[in-house]
């Protein structure tokens, strides 16, 4: 049965006994902790040392030898990252098995020097997998489960359970995996970054982790179900199962915004992978980093999917016929000025041919190109004379007229060449432009869309999230800004870096390290390049880069544009995708899972559920209950797994008091966390009057200031505070934030599941009928 030491005994001699077992098992895993300890330190000082051998040898010689030698620096690198993320926390948990199999479970697999016997096991081993799936109703070959709780390097303590199916009750079957351990995780303060739960996972966790790697598994949970925590984790275990395939291709985490980004930026590291591209939206197209906001109806429009059309109606009136013939002046200034006439049937022409070329806009045009001046060559030879003109001469001329200013200025203006970025700023800078790339728009959109261009070309806080995937939507259709000859040695060094890939492949697989480095990456070695790139680097510079697997998270804020971005980026359509379509409050968000992928993978993609929030108490998940309620009264509430004895409670202050009261109210609440975290979620439209209200509060910082994460109280609209979690949340004026369109109920769900610990509710006005559960305070 699953019972932990404290229910063995019952007379004081049974206790007593109980107590010197307890003792001596404790003593005896101290022991063995430390002895991995031993051998973990015994590995990272003999890998230091091998490193510290390759770097001290000759740099130059052949690119055979400096290629081993940075192949050997770069394994040595690796291994001594994954030694050191196994610091402290190595072993957490022993598995005894029926047969009497021993096993030890932790953050990497350890084998005794000697005998190679395994000393510990990798938490992402098959043979590992009893430890967090083994339940007493299905234990799987599983006698006994052991945590270990540990402190640094020390073990403190040890919790067990023993699965003996006929001495249950139907609540013991259901008994979440390694209580003890779990509790005191889930209770800890909060330290601003989001930690791994490789010692806690629970069973319907690990069943998403494990999820096969093909096709889209779409995880769908309510607030602190782990989605998050659990798709990092996911992302590690794919690593390691499926090392050599992921590690050529890569995976991308995306989440919401930067602040989400940069707080789960830690986990993946403690795990041992360093190799992972972590981006938000806002952040995937490459050497763009999208800062600036959009009024809700702008984002609305600009993530709905009639832009996919816009942008294709934008591209193709780029191309213009003219409406008569072109009179073009040729070689002026010089003795041979000449006004040649281009009719409009040879532009036609010309255009019809670069449009059957099938290629994008910059390409084609080289075609294009390529008709006008071949027609113009002729025309201007015509102009020269009776003298006859042969093949050499023409070409010659077509050479002259390609470099005319007359001749490129007419060409521009036929067919542009044009980045994204410059596409984007003249549709939007031109009611015109925008009227005739979008006439199915009404007026009120088109207003919407309108934005004066910039004067220096767009930078950081021009762009928008909201633009990134238009931007990539234009890249598609537009295509590189190349010229002829660029392209040509484009193509050829493809064809070339093709045949070396071959090769390399080969050279990996003869070498026995493929999984440690891509054939890319062996290439780069080879041909000396400047310094190593992780798979992860290089995708983020790649806008065509095609991932092994990608995990998206708070994927409910997703556009229909933003999920074709997505989709390019991952043909293979791998992918595991987290949300709660109840906390969706991105105006162009998604509304359901079968909206977004039946376009892409219709009836392909599977969903599993998770059920049991770990984050918030069940005092606040009873007033979270009835906002849900409002939102759809057909949906649950995840089951609270602890309480937390204090009840959230209500403050009303009259408006003109508010603001005056707020620094006192947040100082206090500062001083009950004691070292934990506190967030102010506030309405988006007080955050300015906020800003000088607050200015004098110590230890408050807002959430676009870089040490938002690390401050003790942070202030954020819902929409920032999305993802993340703090010990107390004062959730300020929640009557504006319900009456935010088109999202403000799930916007509120959003504020007030939050909490780890306590939430406060601060308003002037009556306070919203649905939020009756919070204890008025005065
Ligand atoms: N098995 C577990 N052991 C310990 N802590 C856990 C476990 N599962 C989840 N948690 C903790 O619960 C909290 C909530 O997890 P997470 O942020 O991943 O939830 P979420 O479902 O993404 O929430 P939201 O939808 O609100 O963003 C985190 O602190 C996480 O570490």
């Amino acid at each position: 049965m699953a019972l932990g030491f404290e229910g063995a005994a019952g007379a004081k001699d049974e206790q007593s006994e109980a107590a010197g077992y307890r003792h001596r098992e404790l003593e005896q895993e101290r022991e063995y902790v430390s002895a991995l300890y031993r051998r973990l330190d015994q590995l990272a000082d003999r890998e230091s040392e091998r490193r510290q051998r390759v770097q001290l040898q000759e740099a130059g010689g052949t690119h055979q030898s400096r290629f081993d030698r940075d192949v050997s620096e770069e394994k040595s690198s690796r291994r001594l990252s994954q030694l050191s993320a196994a610091n402290y926390g190595l072993c957490f948990g022993r598995l005894d098995m029926v047969d009497g199999d021993r096993r030890y479970v932790g953050r990497l697999s350890l084998f005794d020097e000697e005998d190679h016997e395994p000393l510990l096991i990798d938490w992402r081993a098959p043979a590992a997998e009893g430890f967090y799936r083994a339940t007493p109703a299905a234990p799987a070959g599983v006698l006994r489960r052991r945590q270990l709780r540990t402190r640094e390097r020390d073990v403190i303590a040890i919790d067990d359970e023993v699965f003996d199916l006929d001495a249950l009750n139907d609540d013991q079957r259901e008994s979440l995996n390694g209580e003890a351990a779990l509790f005191a995780a889930l209770t800890a303060s909060r330290t601003g970054r989001m930690r791994d739960i490789v010692a806690t996972i629970q069973a319907e966790q690990d069943r998403v982790i494990r999820a096969d790697l093909s096709g889209i598994l779409v995880v769908q949970g309510g607030p602190g179900t782990g989605k998050t925590v659990v798709a990092l984790h996911r992302a590690a275990y794919l690593l390691y199962t499926f090392r050599e395939r992921l590690s050529k291709r890569g995976v991308l985490v995306v989440g919401p915004n930067p602040t989400f980004v940069r707080y789960i930026d830690e986990v993946l590291p403690s795990l041992g992978e360093n190799d992972v591209l972590l981006s938000s939206v806002g952040q995937l197209y490459p050497g763009l980093n999208a800062v600036g906001s959009d009024p809700a109806a702008t984002a609305a429009v600009k993530g709905s999917l009639q832009m996919a059309e816009v942008l294709a109606n934008a591209v193709k009136n780029l191309k213009r016929v003219p409406e008569a013939p072109l009179r073009i002046t040729v070689n002026r200034g010089t003795i041979h000025e000449d006004v040649v006439e281009l009719g409009v049937a040879v532009c036609e022409r010309a255009r019809a041919a670069a449009l059957e070329s099938g290629q994008p806009h910059n390409h084609a045009r080289r075609v294009f190109q390529k008709e006008i001046i071949t027609r113009l060559a002729r025309l201007t030879a015509e102009s020269l004379g009776s003298r006859a003109v042969g093949h050499e001469d023409l070409a010659d001329i077509a050479t002259e007229l390609r470099a005319d200013p007359d001749v490129r200025a007419a060409l521009h203006q036929l067919w542009p060449v044009l980045t994204p970025q410059q596409l984007l700023i003249e549709l939007f800078s031109s009611p015109d432009r925008l009227a005739a790339a979008a006439p199915d728009l009404s007026e009120e959109k088109r207003a919407a869309l309108w934005r004066a261009a910039p004067e220096d070309g767009g930078g950081e806080r021009y762009w928008t999230p909201s633009d990134v995937p238009l931007l990539d939507e234009a890249a598609e259709l537009l295509g590189d800004v190349q010229t002829a000859e660029e392209i040509r040695r484009a193509r050829a060094a493809a064809a070339e870096h093709r045949a070396e890939l071959a090769y390399a492949e080969q050279a990996l697989e003869e070498m026995g390290i493929k999984g440690l480095l891509s054939s890319e990456q062996l290439l780069e070695q080879y041909h000396g390049g400047p310094e190593f790139m992780s798979t992860a680097e290089r995708a983020a510079k790649d806008r065509s880069w095609a991932f092994g697997h990608i995990i998206v998270d708070e994927a409910q804020e997703l556009s229909p544009m933003a999920w074709r971005v997505l989709m390019r980026r991952c043909p293979s359509r791998s992918m595991t995708i987290v949300g709660d379509i109840a906390q969706t409050g991105a105006v162009a968000g998604t509304a359901s899972w079968h909206e977004a992928l039946d376009r892409y993978v219709p009836g392909r993609w599977r969903q599993e559920q998770l059920t049991i929030n770990y984050r918030t108490p069940s005092e606040i998940m009873a007033v979270a209950a009835d906002v849900l309620r409002a939102i759809d009264p057909d949906l649950t509430a995840p089951r609270a797994v602890r309480a937390s004895g204090t009840e959230p409670w209500s403050l009303r202050v009259e408006a003109p008091d508010l603001a005056a009261a707020l620094p006192g109210i947040i100082e206090k609440e500062a001083d009950r966390v004691g070292d934990g975290r506190l967030a102010i979620i506030v309405p988006t439209a007080l955050l300015a009057e906020l800003r000088t209200v607050l200015a004098e509060t110590e230890q408050v910082v807002f959430a676009d200031e870089p040490s938002a994460l690390d401050a003790v109280a942070v202030v954020l609209t819902v929409e920032q505070s999305k993802g993340l979690e703090f010990d107390s949340v004062l959730v300020v004026e929640p009557g504006r934030i319900l009456a935010d369109p088109p999202n403000g109920t799930k916007n509120l769900y959003v504020a007030v599941t939050r909490a780890t610990q306590r939430l406060g509710v601060i308003h002037s006005g009556e306070l919203p009928e649905l939020l009756r559960a919070l204890s008025p305070s005065s």
